[in-house]
């Protein structure tokens, strides 16, 4: 074999390594580069990465997953070219059985904080629609890459649902308030311009690969820092933000359930639903 090939060979060995997460699911795919030890996380729910109890569960372990191998970032990204990911899965929603409705909320929250608190350096490469919680997911991250024709914010408002603090800080986490809040009573959905003028995405990107590389020298930029002096001060710095969560998760999940299970919301999800599957049709 010529030197040429073996050196192109190896160099395919080394960009990516897979590892699991434990639960063997293909829900979420986790690669890590051999050479940066940055890990690609990748959302992977056909059709659009809608957000269900396994999808937040098999997410929230590979978080960890990422944090126990000693990798030095995260990047989070989708396996479809046109959805980051759709949200919540506004099936768990709908009519609950109740001990799922449970499971679902506690994973969505966990799984929030994990992200939003991970030790590790975190970027999104939004490579498609990043809508409701699929902008949530982006805004937990410390710096979004997006690239264009696609659409991220949280539209909540528009279809009758009020979102839970923990959402509303994720966005106020990365936007003046000013503007989260005229966005979030909008249920406004920004394009990429708009986005960038708000500093609600960081940069565009040109292709899925031009972002994962962005994403790459963003957590790049953390190299002479100490992981445990970034992750500690990363930590402080987000501590009120996720006080209410932490200090009492079972007294949000029930002020969310409540609100899930009244006539009002099910109502509303009903025709949204309905809305929704008769617009795949045509
Ligand atoms: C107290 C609780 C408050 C919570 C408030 C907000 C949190 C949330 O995240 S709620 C979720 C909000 N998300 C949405 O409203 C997104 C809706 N989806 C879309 O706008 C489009 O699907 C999208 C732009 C993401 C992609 O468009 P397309 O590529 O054209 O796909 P389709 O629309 O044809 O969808 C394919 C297939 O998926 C179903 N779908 C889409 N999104 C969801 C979802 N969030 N939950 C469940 N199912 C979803 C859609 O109905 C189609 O299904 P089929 O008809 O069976 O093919």
């Amino acid at each position: 074999m010529l030197r040429s090939q073996t050196k192109l060979m190896d160099l395919g060995r080394r960009l990516c390594r897979s590892i699991g997460n434990n639960n063997g699911s293909n829900l979420t795919m986790v690669e890590v580069d051999d050479k940066t030890g940055i890990a690609t996380l990748t959302l992977n729910k056909p059709p659009v990465n809608s957000c269900n109890l396994e999808l937040l569960l098999d997410l929230n372990e590979s978080i960890k997953q990422i944090e126990r191998n000693g990798s030095r970032g995260l990047i989070l990204t989708s396996s479809n070219d046109k959805v980051f990911s759709s949200g919540l899965d506004l099936n768990e929603l709908h009519q609950p059985n109740q001990d799922r409705l449970i499971a679902f909320w506690r994973a969505l929250q966990d799984m929030w904080l994990s992200l939003f608190l991970s030790r590790v350096p975190t970027a999104a490469a939004i490579n498609g629609h990043a809508i409701a919680v699929g902008c949530v997911l982006a805004t937990a991250c410390e710096y979004r890459v997006m690239l264009p024709g696609f659409s991220i914010g949280i539209h909540a408002t528009k279809f009758g649902y009020v979102v839970p603090p923990f959402i509303l800080i994720s966005y106020l986490s990365v936007l003046p308030r000013y503007i989260a809040e005229r966005a979030l009573l909008q249920g406004k959905l920004f394009s990429i311009d708009e986005a960038l003028h708000v500093n609600l995405i960081d940069e565009v990107a040109d292709g899925k690969s031009d972002a994962i590389i962005k994403c790459a020298k963003f957590i790049g930029s953390f190299a002479k820092t100490q992981p445990d002096a970034r992750a500690l001060t990363k930590r402080q710095t987000r501590a009120q933000d996720v006080q209410l969560l932490i200090k009492d998760p079972e007294g949000q999940l029930r002020e969310s359930l409540e609100y899930i299970n009244t006539p009002f919301f099910q109502q509303g999800l009903e025709v949204y639903l309905a809305k929704l599957k008769s617009k795949s049709k045509e």
